[in-house]
């Protein structure tokens, strides 16, 4: 058996990481998050010309402090291209968007001015370049937009689509299947509260599934089993051709029904098994080995041991894999908002609970269960933490991670440098 420390795990996990692959994506997709495989250029300028920011009157350098009425010589709104300049003693009217004509030298707002039939009037003197934003003043054609490892989302896209960045390189998307393992297993309940006794049912492949989804991955199968070895040992042969990523849950332990490891093990993979016990509470049996796809895990089948095996350790290696370079096991620090007194173990605890803000310091909850067979906490669980002891005092820093913020938490840790120097431009 390989049985090896939380931290080991994660170096190995990181060590192994699969060769994503890159594939173009258009910016107008709604296929996201996805992440940045090479920096953006901008492929206009932004914005693309010289504009108004104000509803007034556009006028020229010799006007700006003028007494004398002003002659209103043009309409210019926004999507119209203008030809007339603006001249002295004249001021062409502009809308909020619209580009201002040449030779112009401010844009005096409407409220400022005093309308006298096919004049205006300054009431005020205009600072020159009042209320224009000069083209290419947010960013120039060419400047780096976006860099690799950034999430492009509705927000990223907002800005590559004003560039006029139509397509971008992005990390390849990541097909997922969970397979939830247990002949006690009942799937597709007949009635909602009925179940044989014996029987339970199916809870894990919810929390899994929802967070790959979140994460930009499409899952592609969600399929339970019986525990029949030969059963097993199909399944995950099938799954681990068809997906990149395959979440095994349950039968990892040492069982005689236990198929999980033999299941792992039998695959054609260049690679052998990582781990397949970390020395983590909940949640020590726990198998991972690259496949000629992708990569496989197996997950403790008690549910709540799967929950922090797949938030402390495989989302971070997802968000690695997916592109977010700077993600890491429990990226943030928390204070305990309360005593902790746990049995004495050397394995590293994981404990659930939720993340709130004290005055201005970010504390963690533990939730009042923390054994692996109780599952009705996750309700109001939003973060896990470390803790390498077996007590804590309330105040003591803690390693946490968000389970339902893990794309706000990546904001927190910096993009690492990675020397990639491509750069990708739209025709
Ligand atoms: N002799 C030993 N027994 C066990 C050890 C050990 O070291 N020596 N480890 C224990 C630990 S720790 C854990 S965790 C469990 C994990 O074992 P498995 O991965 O084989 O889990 P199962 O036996 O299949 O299931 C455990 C528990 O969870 C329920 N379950 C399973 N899948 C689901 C699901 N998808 N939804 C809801 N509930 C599920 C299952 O019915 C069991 O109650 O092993 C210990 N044993
Ligand atoms: O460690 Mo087991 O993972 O449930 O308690």
């Amino acid at each position: 058996m390989e049985l090896v420390t939380f931290d080991e795990a994660w170096a190995r996990l990181a060590g192994h990481l699969p060769d994503p692959g890159e594939e173009q994506v258009s910016s107008w997709d709604r296929d996201e998050p996805r992440w940045l495989a090479r920096d953006v250029t901008a492929a206009v300028d932004l914005p693309p010309f010289s504009r108004s920011m104000m509803d007034g009157y556009a006028i020229h350098e010799a006007d700006l402090h003028a007494t004398s009425p002003l002659a209103v010589v043009g309409d210019v709104r926004a999507g119209d291209a203008p030809t007339m300049s603006v001249s002295p003693g004249q001021v062409v009217r502009v809308r909020t968007g619209a580009p201002v004509p040449p030779r112009t030298a401010a844009v005096v707002r409407q409220e400022w001015v005093e309308a006298e039939g096919d004049a205006i009037r300054l009431l005020r003197p205009v600072p020159q370049g009042e209320s224009v934003q000069p083209q290419g003043d947010d960013a120039r054609r060419g400047d780096v937009i976006a860099r690799t490892g950034q999430l492009l989302d509705g927000q990223t896209q907002a800005v590559l689509r004003a560039a006029g960045v139509h397509t971008v390189w992005c990390r390849r998307r990541l097909t997922a299947a969970i397979l939830a393992t247990g002949s006690e297993l009942v799937a597709r309940p007949e009635s909602a509260a009925h179940v044989e006794r014996g029987r339970v049912f199916a809870a894990t492949d919810a929390f899994l599934r929802s967070t790959l989804c979140a994460l930009g991955m499409d899952v592609i199968a969600v399929e339970h089993c019986v525990d029949d070895r030969h059963a097993i040992l199909m399944a995950v042969e099938r799954l681990t051709s068809a997906a990149d990523l395959v979440l095994i849950t349950g039968g990892a332990s040492v069982g005689d029904a236990d198929f999980a490891r033999d299941a792992i093990s039998a695959l054609r993979s260049p690679c052998p098994l990582l781990f397949d016990r970390v020395l983590m509470r909940p949640g020590s049996p726990f198998l991972a080995r690259p496949t000629s796809k992708g990569f496989v895990f197996g997950l403790s089948g008690n549910p709540a041991a799967a929950y922090v095996q797949f938030h402390a350790l495989v989302v971070p290696f997802l968000l690695r894999w997916l592109g977010a370079h700077q993600a890491r096991p429990f990226p943030l620090r928390a204070v305990l908002d309360r005593d902790v007194r746990m049995k004495p173990v050397k394995h590293t605890r994981v404990l659930r609970g939720c993340l709130r803000l004290c005055g201005t310091t970010l504390a963690f909850h533990p939730e009042d269960r923390q054994s692996s067979g109780s599952l009705s906490g996750l309700v109001s669980t939003d973060a896990i933490a470390r803790m390498d002891a077996d007590e804590m005092a309330q105040g003591e820093v803690v390693p946490v991670a968000w389970t339902r913020g893990w794309l706000p938490s990546l904001s927190l840790m910096p993009i690492p440098d990675t020397g990639v120097a491509q750069t990708v431009q739209d025709g």
